[in-house]
Parts: structure tokens; C-alpha cells; sequence
């Protein structure tokens, strides 16, 4: 055994390391000096292009200064370098996106990678497990560009060869703590080779106010809230069906709501339909005119009109065969918008049987095969238990606020979610910082997006209700 062993056992040496039986000192290749200097000196200059092809900003406003002040002393550099601080600095301020865009932010992303990422990859590789120390040599993932957006650092990483993205995923906790971060999110770029998602503040830690109904008629991307990375979230609710879980006062109204107000112009021109269903009598009621006949709140009303969504499906399914695939809102084939809030009062706390069956059965219909004849349904649901709600995968997209425990996140937007970074448990209760906050997984991408949506106000819907309500019958 020992024969395998490098090295060879150094006499009357006591390890520090306490369950190490026998210490080995390194095998030693005697090598000619010039070798060594050569390895070094090729290390230090792919080193240093590496530095300057990534850093080109950080690397000239280090390097620039000291050649000048070495070829000219410090006063002329002073007097050379004045404008050009000057100009940069009246640059930020006259226009500071595009300051940031080719200055600030290259700066800041060199500064973070050595004063934050190179500074503690070894002690955080090490202490998480990514990285292993075996006989006394350090092998850790390699450590690859950083670059800033406006809300968060990304690094790229090459992991070692063996590792999963899983190993990753399962320790975003241990990396966000490590990097001084609130979370991490992994995501693969290519191969080997993962993108670290670390951000330096929360661009939806303060609510949104309603945004604007739109000015014309469209059945959507419907604009909800604003995505982490600051842009708008848009959901798209024509041609598929939404399903929207959350703990009690996680702000899925604020979804309903911001839906509904983007479709009120093409409402108004008869593209759009919306039939609300509120078996809670507190969500949708305050904004019942927007519904006309369409609204139900009785157990045996939400069934009628369910079934009636279900005869309109499939009239224009005999229609449409063998003529079209898909749905155009017109005048005459209105995109109908489906709105259930509170999903599991009518297919899991319903008491009577047949009813349950009946509103089981004709939401199921609707979900496999009303997408493609403009027929949608927004549902919202507290508890997203399979008990609670057996067609929770019948809906291509879904969107998980606040939940209560972390097994939840899967139920909601299937496995692997939570490893991906939906952390959708750790939401804030507090309904300034964390309500109306989710993360979303669209039928396209595996990885969840984190969002908020924007808070629509009772005198939002109040408005909403005077502007648009007199229109619908
Ligand atoms: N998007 C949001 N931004 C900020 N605050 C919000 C948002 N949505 C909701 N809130 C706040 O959180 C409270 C609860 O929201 P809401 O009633 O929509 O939650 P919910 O998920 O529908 O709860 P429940 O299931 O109990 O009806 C609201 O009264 C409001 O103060």
C-alpha cells in the first residue's frame, strides 16, 4: 500500500493534522533552474493578458498613471490626467447609463473579483465542498470573469472535472454566505462551465405602484410587475394557463389584478372576455362590474359557468377543426380569460360530491384543450398539496409567491425549482418587502425567474371599475 504512496515517510515528524496515522513528504523532480523560471515567467504573462482582455478600463486606469508618473513625474501626470478625470466625471453625471455601461461597471467588476471573489475562493471552495484538498494539494473549480449589471455580479466558473451542476445547486446557500451575498443562482453557460448569479441589491425589495393601463388593445404579454434584473415581467396568458400558488397574504390578488388591468382596452374593443369565479366572495366582488354576467361566487354558480366556458370551448373546437391550429381574438371568438381565485374552495373544501366532480371535471377539460381555441384559465391557490389540487400539472406556467414550506416549491413549479434558486420559502412575510414577490417557471426555461408584481390598490380597482365597468354586459 504504502508503495502507491508519493513521496517517501520522513522520520520523527509529528502531524498536526489529527487523523493523520503517517506523514509523507512530496516526491522532489529535481529540475534544471531555467525550466522553472520559464513556467513561471509563461504563468505571469497569461496572467497578465488574461487581466487586461478582461479588464481593459481597470487595467488602464491603473497602468496609465504610473507610466506617466514614471516617465514624466507626478505633477505633469497630475496636470495631463485633470481633464480627462474632469470629462469622466461630467460624463457620469450628464449621462450616467451610458457612463456605467463602459466605465462604472467594468470598474466595479474588477474591484468585486479582486476584493471579493479571488479574495475568498479558496477558503469558500474549500469550506463548501466544491473544492477538495487531498494530500496536501488544494483542487479548486476555476475561478473565471466577473462582470456587473445593475443589480447583481455574475461569475463564471469552470468546475471541476466530475462535478455536477446539482453539487452546485444543492450549496447556493453556502456560496451566497460565503460571497457576502443575499443568494446565489447557478445556471449552466456551456459544457463545464456555470454562471453564478450573486446580487448586491434587491431591485424588488420596495413595492410597485399599478402600472398604466395600457393604451391599446392587446391580449398580452400582459405587463405584471418588474423581473429581478429590472426588467418589465411580462406574462403571457393567451395560448396558455396560468397557475398561481401562495401563503395567505403573499399578494396573488396583485397578480389577478395587474392581468386583468392589462387586458381592459382589449376588453373594451370585444377581444377579450374575462368570467371571474370567487368562491372566497372578497377578491373579484370588489371589482364585479368589470365582469358583467360572467362573475360567480355560489359553489353551483362557479360550476354553471365553468360548464358554459366548457360548451364555448368546445363549439369553436368543432368550428376551428381541420381549418385552424391556433386562436386570433376576433370580435366574434373573444380570447376568454377564465379567473379562478381561490381554486381548492371548489375542488377540494367543496362539501357536496357532485359538484366537486362537475367543477373537477370541466376545469380539467379546459386546461388540456383550451389553450389552442383562446380559452385560458388564471387560477390562484393557497396550498399546493396534490390532494388539494390534482391538476396542478395541467398548467404550462405557474408562478410561486410566499409558500409556507420549502417542499412546496417543487409541488409548484416542479422538480428541481427550489435547487435552481426558487426560494420562493424564504419570501419575506412582511407585505412591504415580500409581497407580491415569486418566482415564475415558464413552460420554455427550466430556470425560475424571480419577480414582483405590482400592487393594485382598492382606488386602482376603484378607477378601473368607473373607467371600464359600464362596457361589459
Ligand atoms: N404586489 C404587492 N406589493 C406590495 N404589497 C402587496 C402586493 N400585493 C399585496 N400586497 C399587500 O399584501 C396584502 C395581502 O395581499 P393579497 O390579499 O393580495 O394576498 P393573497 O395572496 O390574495 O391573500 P389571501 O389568499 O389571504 O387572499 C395586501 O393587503 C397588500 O397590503
Amino acid at each position: 500500500m504504502f508503495k502507491k504512496m508519493p513521496g517517501e515517510e520522513p522520520p520523527r515528524i509529528v502531524s498536526t493534522t489529527p487523523d493523520t496515522a503517517v506523514v509523507f513528504r512530496p516526491a522532489v523532480v529535481k529540475a534544471p533552474a531555467i525550466i522553472t523560471f520559464v513556467l513561471l515567467g509563461w504563468r505571469a504573462v497569461v496572467s497578465l493578458v488574461l487581466t487586461v482582455w478582461r479588464h481593459p478600463v481597470a487595467v488602464l486606469v491603473v497602468a496609465v498613471p504610473c507610466v506617466l508618473s514614471a516617465l514624466y513625474g507626478w505633477r505633469t501626470t497630475l496636470l495631463l490626467l485633470t481633464p480627462v478625470l474632469v470629462g469622466l466625471v461630467s460624463w457620469g453625471m450628464l449621462d450616467r447609463p451610458t457612463f456605467m455601461r463602459w466605465v462604472g461597471r467594468r470598474l466595479l467588476a474588477w474591484w468585486r473579483l479582486v476584493s471579493v471573489y479571488r479574495r475568498h475562493w479558496q477558503p469558500v471552495m474549500i469550506v463548501s465542498g466544491l473544492g477538495k484538498h487531498i494530500r496536501g494539494r488544494d483542487y479548486l473549480p476555476k475561478l473565471g470573469k466577473v462582470t456587473c449589471t445593475s443589480w447583481a455580479d455574475l461569475v463564471t466558473v469552470r468546475m471541476l472535472s466530475g462535478q455536477a451542476v446539482k453539487d452546485w445547486a444543492d450549496r447556493t446557500d453556502n456560496l451566497a454566505r460565503g460571497f457576502g451575498a443575499s443568494s446565489c443562482h447557478v445556471s449552466v453557460v456551456e459544457g463545464g462551465r456555470l454562471r453564478l448569479t450573486f446580487p448586491r441589491h434587491d431591485p424588488l425589495a420596495t413595492p410597485l405602484p399599478a402600472v398604466p393601463i395600457p393604451e391599446t388593445a392587446s391580449v398580452g404579454p400582459i405587463e405584471i410587475g418588474k423581473q429581478e434584473d429590472g426588467q418589465p415581467w411580462l406574462l403571457k396568458v393567451h395560448g396558455t394557463h396560468v397557475l398561481v400558488a401562495g401563503a395567505t397574504g403573499a399578494g396573488k390578488g396583485s397578480i389577478i389584478w395587474s392581468a386583468i388591468r392589462g387586458l381592459l382596452p382589449a376588453v373594451r374593443a370585444g377581444l377579450v372576455e374575462i368570467w371571474a369565479l370567487d368562491p372566497k366572495l372578497m377578491e373579484l366582488s370588489f371589482g364585479r362590474a368589470l365582469f358583467g354576467s360572467r362573475y360567480a361566487a355560489d359553489p353551483g354558480n362557479c360550476a354553471d359557468l365553468l360548464d358554459d366556458a366548457v360548451k364555448v370551448m368546445q363549439s369553436r373546437a368543432a368550428r376551428f377543426a381541420g381549418h385552424r391550429r391556433s386562436h386570433t381574438p376576433t370580435v366574434d371568438d373573444p380570447f376568454v380569460l377564465v379567473v379562478v381565485d381561490e381554486v381548492a374552495f371548489l375542488t377540494a373544501y367543496q362539501p357536496d360530491k357532485e359538484l366537486r366532480r362537475r367543477i373537477s371535471a370541466a376545469l380539467a377539460t379546459l386546461t388540456t384543450q383550451g389553450r389552442a381555441v383562446g380559452v385560458g384559465v388564471l387560477a390562484a391557490l393557497q396550498d399546493p398539496r396534490k390532494e388539494v389540487m390534482n391538476i396542478r400539472n395541467l398548467f404550462p406556467d405557474k408562478i410561486a409567491l410566499r409558500l409556507d414550506e420549502s417542499e412546496q416549491v417543487d409541488m409548484v413549479l416542479g422538480d428541481g425549482a427550489r435547487d435552481r434558486g426558487a426560494l420562493a420559502d424564504q419570501i419575506s412575510p412582511r407585505p412591504e418587502v415580500g409581497a407580491g414577490v415569486g418566482y415564475v417557471r415558464l413552460e420554455t426555461s427550466p430556470d425560475p425567474l424571480r419577480v414582483r408584481a405590482a400592487y393594485v390598490s382598492d382606488d386602482d380597482i376603484r378607477d378601473m371599475v368607473t373607467d371600464y365597468g359600464e362596457e361589459v354586459r
